[in-house]
């Protein structure tokens, strides 16, 4: 990809080209490689949109994005081909081509699918989804989890964009989104995270009589005993015992978890990942040696510019953290949006979307958005805190989380673009998590001088380009 970079007055990097207005932006107009089904933003027009990347990227055999197959050959509806083409997508990606000739077979199997962030597990679900409803028959047929509202809005939309040209109905089992007396879902996908989706079931608002395809985006999180697992499965128990084709998606399945994935969805058709190949080598990894707590503040502002260059998310440990920082860059005069899960549902749409529409360029955050969620600007992930195991499991040591560190790093880099992801680590303890994770990894995470603006925005050009 080539990023046209220029310096402003002050020294900082800042797109050669000035990004054009949000409601200027013409339809499609971004790449004309991957169009995401999700508003126009002003960045889509920006320099940081260059096809040339994925055609490359996609005739590499050893790329992620590459297959042999055309998504004709992959037998799809030519409603839905129509779909997918309108949405820019010219040719499968590796995980495409393999799995969905096995999603689409008939008769349905199980499918646990394991492929890199950003490389395409959405289309392969989703159209398994469309292809296996029955139009004409108004009853929930197709049933769909994810672990945050803002993957399952997101998920929405591509079914709706993919299925534009079928009657598909649709519906949320989302918190505050149906009506309080809302007696029957008659809709055929249902998307949703899994207290609402049990609720709405238990309640009998929906009838499971008819689903055939029950699918776990982000499925090793969904399955986790120690987070959304219960809830999971006793969505899974109040479905019908036969005749479901249960499909299981996600970048990581650590070993806990692959073994119940195997008993939730057994005799599955697997496709997997070897340890080596986890994280894409796209994204490039930096650390800065901050001094403190306060450094990390210090060195986020000092930063600020290059954030902007496209967009940025910064993660922390907690959701007080990610409100004081943002308090505290606002106050000195920063754009920034702070998204956790103590916000209420409809202020959480609103700054998911602002942020996707280009309006905000930086959002600070928890982990309740480092899963899943595809916004093509992102060019910069930042780990203000690492992701700890003890975050997620109750009584855990202070190891490094290397599933939610890749999941997080990959909300940058989205198919086959570049980005970069920088941990800040203040003392010798964070340091050695951080050393973890570049072991676990395999890969080198390089360090980037705080006090040394020049060298940094070097380094980032030079990962950019
Ligand atoms: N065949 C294709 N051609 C062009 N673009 C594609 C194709 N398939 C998917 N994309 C685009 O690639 C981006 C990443 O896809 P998606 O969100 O499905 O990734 P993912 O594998 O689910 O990632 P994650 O593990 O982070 O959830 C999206 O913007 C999507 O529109």
């Amino acid at each position: 990809m080539s990023v046209a970079l220029t310096k402003d007055d002050e020294g900082f990097i800042t797109p050669a080209v000035p990004a054009a207005s949000t409601s200027d932006a013409p339809e499609g107009s971004a790449s004309t490689a991957a169009v995401p089904p999700h508003g126009n933003s002003e960045l889509f027009a920006s320099t940081f949109e260059v096809s040339v990347t994925l055609a490359d990227q996609q005739v590499n055999p050893n790329s992620p994005l590459y297959s042999v197959k055309t998504f004709q050959e992959l037998g799809m509806r030519p409603e839905l081909l129509k779909g997918i083409f309108s949405m820019g997508f010219d040719k499968p990606s590796k995980i495409q081509e393999k799995a969905l000739p096995l999603l689409l077979a008939d008769p349905p199997t199980n499918m646990i699918g394991q492929s890199q962030s950003g490389t395409g597990k959405t289309a392969a679900f989703v159209l398994t989804m469309l292809s296996r409803v029955n139009y004409d028959l108004n009853k929930p047929q197709a049933l769909c989890l994810a672990p945050s509202r803002e993957l399952a809005r997101q998920i929405m939309s591509v079914v709706t964009s993919m299925g534009k040209y079928t009657n598909v109905q649709t519906e949320y089992a989302i918190k505050d989104n149906l009506p309080k007396d809302a007696t029957n879902i008659s809709a055929q996908i249902i998307i949703g995270t899994p207290g609402t989706m049990m609720d709405l079931i238990r309640r009998k608002v929906l009838d499971v009589s008819e689903v055939k395809v029950f699918v776990l985006d982000e499925a090793d999180n969904m399955l986790d005993q120690d987070g959304l697992g219960d809830q999971t499965l006793r969505v899974k128990n109040l479905l019908p015992r036969t005749g479901i084709q249960i499909i299981l998606f996600s970048a990581t399945f650590p070993d806990h978890v692959r073994n119940f994935a195997s008993k939730f969805a057994p005799k599955a058709n697997k496709i997997e990942l070897q340890k080596e190949e986890l994280s894409v080598e796209n994204i490039r990894q930096f650390y800065m040696d901050c001094r403190n707590e306060e450094h990390k503040y210090d060195i986020l502002v000092s930063l600020y510019q290059l954030l902007t260059i496209g967009q940025s998310i910064i993660f922390c440990q907690h959701r007080h953290t990610a409100d004081r920082i943002s308090q505290r860059m606002t106050a000195e005069g920063h754009k920034v949006a702070s998204l956790h899960g103590a916000k209420d549902a409809g202020e959480r749409d609103a700054i998911i979307d602002r942020f996707r529409e280009g309006r905000e360029k930086v959002l600070i955050t928890t982990n309740v958005i480092a899963r899943g969620i595809d916004i093509l600007q992102v060019n910069m992930v930042v780990n203000y805190d690492l992701p700890l195991m003890n975050e997620r499991i109750k009584g855990a040591d202070e190891r490094p989380d290397i599933e939610t560190y890749i999941h997080r790093i990959g909300r940058t880099g989205r198919f086959g673009r570049k980005g970069i992801s920088i941990n800040f680590v203040h003392d010798k303890k964070t340091w050695l998590q951080m050393e973890q994770i570049e072991k676990a990894l395999g890969r080198k995470i390089m360090r980037i001088e705080t006090n040394d603006l020049d060298e940094m925005e070097e380094k980032m050009k030079q990962a950019l380009k």
